[in-house]
């Protein structure tokens, strides 16, 4: 059965704004001059949202400041997290349905009104605010806000969106699953088609040959929904306890955490802010993704002929491998060259990586100057999409665009060319991602310089399931609860 189409709001209202353009446009009234409103959280949110639409803010480095600065705490802070960081996260599905039920093009609309009308429709659709409760205060908002004649335009918009809940929103706007298995699961999954469509190719090539069964694609499609979703699960925050500076025990003890599954170093934090644990603030322990740390200790790990001293990490900001491969490092009397092109970040890595033998040198990878056919381990962790780290990223997956592709895979040839200078022969290189896109990946690696060999990453990732027939390890959120991070164990061999 068919449901009816949407009937569009805003048909007679006063307001007649549209995107500002230039000095342009209604004027506005002075901030000063706003009365206050009591409802801190869906301000803060709403005040994301236009930083991340109007400045081009990272959502999860853009909140906290807003949080601390009006010293919103408790539930306040837990309800502005999750509703801004959930619309920044189903944006492009809010604007399907805002675009469906309101009268005037999207494009036209105000940029505070496009945020209002996200915030409310998020409550409305992806929250057990009840309706009448995410209508008003959003309209609320707007009232006390830069364009209160825009309220009355919200108000309809909203209550027009009310009307249905998502699933049937989804079916209303998504094409049919069954003629457009993909399109249907980016509008229900709230990513973008593209992305969807490249974490498909990756986790089943085969099932989009002619010989596939039904089984085969449904099965595929069911993983796949549980990749996309997984984008959606904020993660837990894992410690690494660098090794020879801290035990593992030692670090679950001291934060209250419990031993990670399958880094022999690794942490889990359960709630407790990792800025008081004090092995993090001496540097002994540090915030790292599990996938990060099974990926840095199974190059440090991996099976090497010959002298072990010389290691090399040719992209290091902000330097969370190179603080674990320097603690490696140190404990075997070896010394790692960090090299980072943009200048604050070769700072962080200097930072991170104090006290251990690390040089940091801030240059460009791909013409660093540093010794070629010298290094025995050498760690590529490439500049890539992230799509294998949307889950930390709210807003990335509507900011990167097909069109980033080819230019990294460029440049992550161009790194990888580099590191084969620099490794000796016999001596191996990591090439990482945190992306499972297919050309950042197996892409990249199928086209490795002729004096590389591919090796079985495996065996140096003890214990951890579901890693596929190799060489190459394809981690994901989804699978191990990692990061989406992609190995390539690769030896010079000549
Ligand atoms: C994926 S991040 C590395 C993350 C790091 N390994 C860690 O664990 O913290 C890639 C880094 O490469 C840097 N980068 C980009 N182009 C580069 C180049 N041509 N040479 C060196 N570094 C580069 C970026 O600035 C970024 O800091």
């Amino acid at each position: 059965m068919t449901s009816p189409p949407p009937r569009r709001a805003g048909a007679g209202r006063p307001y007649r704004g549209g995107a500002r353009k230039g000095p342009a446009g209604p004027p506005r009234r002075p901030p000063t001059l706003r009365p206050p409103i009591d409802d801190p959280a869906r301000q803060a949110a709403l005040d994301l949202l236009a930083a991340v639409r109007s400045r081009g803010a990272y959502a999860n480095l853009a909140l906290p400041p807003i949080l601390r600065d009006r010293r919103i705490g408790g539930r306040d802070a837990a309800l502005a997290t999750e509703l801004a960081y959930g619309s920044c996260r189903a944006l492009g599905q809010l604007d399907a349905v805002i675009t469906a039920c309101g009268d005037r093009p999207f494009a036209e609309l105000d940029g505070e009104v496009i945020d209002a009308l996200r915030l409310g429709a998020y409550q409305l659709l992806h929250t057990r605010i009840p309706p009448h409760a995410a209508v008003s205060s959003t309209v609320e908002l707007v009232r006390a806000g830069d364009r209160a004649g825009a309220a009355g335009y919200v108000n309809a918009v909203l209550r027009r969106i009310a009307e249905a809940d998502l699933d049937t929103w989804v079916q209303r706007l998504a094409p049919p699953a069954e003629q457009d298995r993909l399109g249907h699961l980016a509008m229900a999954t709230a990513h973008p088609r593209w992305i969807v469509s490249a974490l498909a190719d990756r986790l089943a090539p085969d099932t989009a040959t002619p010989t596939a069964s039904n089984t085969d694609t449904d099965t595929a499609t069911d993983e796949l929904e549980k990749a996309l979703r997984a984008d959606d699960v904020p993660p837990t925050v894992h410690l690494v306890a660098r090794p020879g500076l801290i035990g593992r025990d030692e670090l679950v003890t001291a934060s209250g955490g419990t031993p990670a599954q399958y880094s022999p170093y690794g942490v889990y934090l359960h709630g407790t802010d990792p800025g008081r644990v004090s092995a993090v603030a001496d540097g002994r322990a540090a915030v790292q993704d599990e996938g990060s740390q099974l990926v840095a200790t199974a190059l440090a790990t991996a099976t090497l002929d010959g002298p072990d001293e010389r290691w090399l990490d040719l992209a290091a900001g902000p330097g969370g491998k190179a603080g674990l491969l320097g603690a490696f490092a140190a404990g075997r009397g070896a010394h790692l060259d960090a090299v980072e092109i943009g200048p604050h970040r070769a700072d962080l890595v200097r930072r991170t990586t104090a006290g251990l033998p690390v040089t940091v040198h801030t240059a460009d990878g791909r013409a660093s100057g540093l010794d070629e056919d010298a290094y025995d381990r050498v760690l590529l962790d490439a500049p890539c999409t992230g799509l294998g780290a949307l889950r930390r990223r709210p807003e990335s997956r509507w900011r990167r665009t097909p069109s980033d592709v080819p230019e990294l895979v460029e440049l992550q040839q161009e790194l990888l060319a580099a590191a084969a200078r620099h490794v000796r022969v016999g001596g191996l290189i990591a090439y990482v991602t945190c992306s499972p896109h297919l050309a950042e990946t197996l892409g990249v690696v199928g086209r490795r310089p002729d004096q590389l060999e591919l090796c079985d990453a495996r065996p140096f990732l003890p214990g951890v399931p579901a890693l596929g027939d190799g060489p190459t390890v394809q981690l994901w959120p989804h699978r191990q609860g990692t990061d989406g991070m992609f190995l390539a164990l690769l030896r010079r061999t000549g």
